[in-house]
This record gives C-alpha cells, structure tokens and sequence, in this order.
C-alpha cells in the first residue's frame, strides 16, 4: 500500500447525520450552540485552518433543515451529502461525495461532528503518522482508569487489565481507496463497525495509535455539554493549546 507524501491535499469528512439519542431534546446535538456557534462548526473550522486540508464533505440526515449552507469556510469547499443509518453508512457516503479528482490515495481525515474541541497540534501530528504509515493513523487516548467489567445486576464482575488499552477518538486519517473498500466489506459482511479503524484492522491492517488530547471529548449526553462549553471558552482565550 503507498504512503501519502507531505505535500499531498487532505480532505475532511464529518459524519453529521446522527439523531442524538442518548443526548435528547428537539434539537439534534451537532447543531446546538456552544461558545456561540453550532457544535458542528468549531472542529469543521479548526480542521479546515490547517493548510494541508483541501476542503470538507459533511454527511448529513436526508430531513436536516439545520444546516446553514456552508458552502466554503476558509476559502475552501464544503460539500455535502446524506448520511445513512450507521455512523459508517454515513462515512462511506461521504467518502463517494469526494470530488472526482480526489485520488484514491489521498489521505482523508473522518472526524466526529460531535467532537467540537480539536486543536491543530494533534492535527498535525495525526497527518504526520498517516503519511509515514501506510495503514493509516487515529488519535487516541490511553486508559488511565481501573477497568471493571459489570455483571447482569450492575455489580462488578472483573477487573480488566488495562495495559495496552487505548479509547479511539477522531480525526482517524485513512486514504481514501482502502477506507471505501474496508467499509464496504464490513457492509457486505454485515458487521457494523464502531470507527474507521476497525474496518481497516479488519482487512489486517494495523494503524498507528497517535496520543491525542484527553479533552477530544465527544458530545454524548448533556453532561458532556458544559464541559465542552468550559474547554472552548478557554481555547478561545488561548489556554490550554
Ligand atoms: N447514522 C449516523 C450516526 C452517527 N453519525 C455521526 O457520527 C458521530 C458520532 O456518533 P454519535 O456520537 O453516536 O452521534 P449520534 O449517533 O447522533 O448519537 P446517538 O448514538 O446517541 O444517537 C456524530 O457526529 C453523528 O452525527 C452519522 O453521521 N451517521
Ligand atoms: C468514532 C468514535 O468516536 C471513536 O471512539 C466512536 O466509535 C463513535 O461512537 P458512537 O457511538 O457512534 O458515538
């Protein structure tokens, strides 16, 4: 498999057609307002400053009224397409609404809308490990907690060892060809997969673990929503870079 070389475009795809289950309310969570703007809007706009990002396709839900029509943020542009029933359904549309010119061999970074507070710096290193290795390359966090396995009564069952334990965050950065074709064996098996890396690591591949910020967070419950305020007031203050 060839690798990306550094001076290649990156394309962005944000799977947004999500419904929000777990957070509730009317309002679908990737379009509520958090330090002023859509939720949606802080990591598309982050991820679209860095200047090896050529542009963004976001998949959206066939009834979205929300979105705002963004058709270029920062000079570059932002196309968009329905999403499906799964987060991969969605991914996978998106990466068939890449403009025709994108090769199969572009690096493409697939990040959650719902993971507002992304910093260029983890950018960067993401894009570096993706374009040294082949099989590509995700953030991601160590466990650094006591693992406990519960029964059927919510009482512990086990401890789990937790060495070598990592919690998959996003962007996860994949060429575009084998990112397609990794999720459309996983559809074809009927195996949904949770992120892109595990339809790649079902193909055999082994993608680069890239230590990111703790503070990814992404936006599940409304307990996630004043912490996620709380870490972009600051980011927009300049702390914690
Ligand atoms: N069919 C889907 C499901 C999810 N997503 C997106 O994938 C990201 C992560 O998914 P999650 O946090 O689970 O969002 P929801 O699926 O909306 O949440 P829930 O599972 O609580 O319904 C979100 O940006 C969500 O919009 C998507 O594009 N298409
Ligand atoms: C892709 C992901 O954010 C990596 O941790 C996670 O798998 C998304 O899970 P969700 O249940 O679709 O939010």
């Amino acid at each position: 498999m060839t690798t990306a070389h550094a001076a290649d475009p990156v394309w962005v795809v944000i799977p947004a057609a999500g419904r929000g289950s777990r957070f509730g309310g009317d309002i679908p969570k990737q379009y509520l307002e958090v330090a002023g703007r859509p939720l949606i809007a802080h990591a598309l706009e982050v991820l679209l400053s860095h200047p090896r990002v050529a542009g963004a396709v976001v998949a959206l839900a066939a009834d979205d009224t929300r979105w705002p029509n963004w058709e270029s943020l920062w000079g570059k542009p932002v196309l968009r397409c329905h999403g499906g029933s799964e987060r991969a359904d969605s991914v996978l549309a998106a990466l068939q609404a890449l403009p025709a010119g994108v090769a199969d061999t572009a690096l493409v970074l697939v990040h959650d809308a719902a993971r507002p507070n992304l910093r260029l710096g983890d950018i960067d290193r993401l894009i570096a490990a993706a374009d040294a290795h082949a099989d590509g390359a995700i953030l991601a966090a160590p466990v650094r907690d006591t693992l406990k396995r519960a029964d059927a009564q919510g009482d512990i069952a086990a401890t789990e060892p937790r060495e070598g334990l990592w919690r998959a965050l996003t962007p996860q950065a994949f060429r575009r060809g084998a990112l397609a074709a990794a999720l459309e064996r996983a559809r074809a098996d009927g195996v949904v997969v949770t992120d892109e890396a595990m339809a790649m690591e079902r193909t055999g591949l082994r993608p680069r673990l890239v230590e990111g910020r703790e503070d990814n967070i992404k936006v599940t419950t409304p307990a996630d929503l004043a912490l996620v305020e709380f870490l972009l007031g600051k980011a927009s203050q300049g702390e914690c870079e």
